[in-house]
């Protein structure tokens, strides 16, 4: 993690502002929840989730190293790990001015508001505090099998062109009348892989409510998940942090409608909780 300065307003229209030494994750994480889109010829950078409770309002004006201006508020959640994680709206990106942003904002600079005092793995945090090194693997993993399908070649499509499986291999049962296909980000040898079963004839079923979802490990949940929509795809949770932990998450369906989450591949070790 890069160490980032960040300065804070507090939300209380008297426009205080703190510079907050963090050792948090560099901008280009801060991004990770972030969207680009295009807004009437502008770039804009806009935060599209809002995470655990006991938020503290305050507005980031800019964020050195990348000057960011914000032109929202954010909410500063505080997890119970003391870790911080930071909702930000309507970002626009400013060009960085070395004179001008850093003597205006430091002459500002108050005492901080108390959430945003609690930096995140800081220099003085213990080694359990801070998260494991990013996992060198950078091909997506997959975590669970999952079932039968009511047409094989729209999920071998699915699985194929949008979340960028190879098909590793066919197999027709003429006698029980069913052909299955394995579909994976590596061979079967040295990974696991998802065994699509389709019963000849059987279009769909009725998933019920039992079958949670498959898992797979991504480099980035949030383009994982616009991938699925631009082909067409259900995303039914957009990226962000799972419920009560930081593990980055997104949920989207597979043309069946099993749930398949998108897990950020360099926590996927770190499960709940974090
Ligand atoms: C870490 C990741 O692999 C998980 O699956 S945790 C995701 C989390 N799961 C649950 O809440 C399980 C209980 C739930 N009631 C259920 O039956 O699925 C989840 O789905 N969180 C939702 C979120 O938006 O964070
Ligand atoms: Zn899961």
């Amino acid at each position: 993690m890069r160490r980032t300065n960040i300065w804070v307003y507090r939300n209380n229209n008297k426009n205080t502002c703190f510079e907050v030494p963090y050792e948090i994750f560099n901008i280009g994480a801060l991004r990770l929840w972030m969207q680009k889109r295009r807004v009437a010829g502008t770039e804009e950078l806009f935060g599209y989730h809002l995470v655990q409770k006991d938020l503290q309002e305050c507005s980031i004006q800019t964020i050195e190293s990348n000057f960011i201006q914000m032109r929202n508020t954010i909410a500063l959640p505080r997890n119970s790990d003391g870790s911080l994680w930071i909702h930000i709206e309507n970002f626009q990106e400013v060009k960085k001015s070395k004179k001008g942003v850093g003597k205006k904002e430091r002459k500002k600079k108050k005492k901080p508001c108390l959430p945003c005092t609690l930096p995140l793995f800081n220099d003085e945090c213990s080694e359990k505090q801070r998260p494991p090194p990013p996992l060198t693997r950078r091909s997506p993993q997959i975590k669970a099998e999952p079932p039968v399908v009511g047409n094989l070649d729209r999920s071998i499509d699915f699985y194929t062109k949008v979340l960028g499986m190879k098909l590793l291999r066919k197999s027709e049962n003429t006698e029980y009348k069913y052909t299955l296909a394995f579909v994976g980000y590596t061979d079967e040898s040295s990974g696991a892989v998802i065994e699509l079963t389709y019963n000849w004839g059987v279009e769909s079923y009725d998933l019920g409510s039992a079958f949670g979802h498959i898992a797979i490990g991504v480099d980035n949940v949030a383009s994982t998940c616009d991938s699925v929509r631009n082909a067409g795809g259900k995303v039914t949770r957009e990226a962000g942090p799972v419920k009560g932990g930081k593990t980055i998450i997104g949920f989207v369906e597979d043309p069946d409608g099993y749930k398949i989450e998108l897990i950020q591949d360099d926590q996927a070790s770190q499960g709940l909780g974090h």
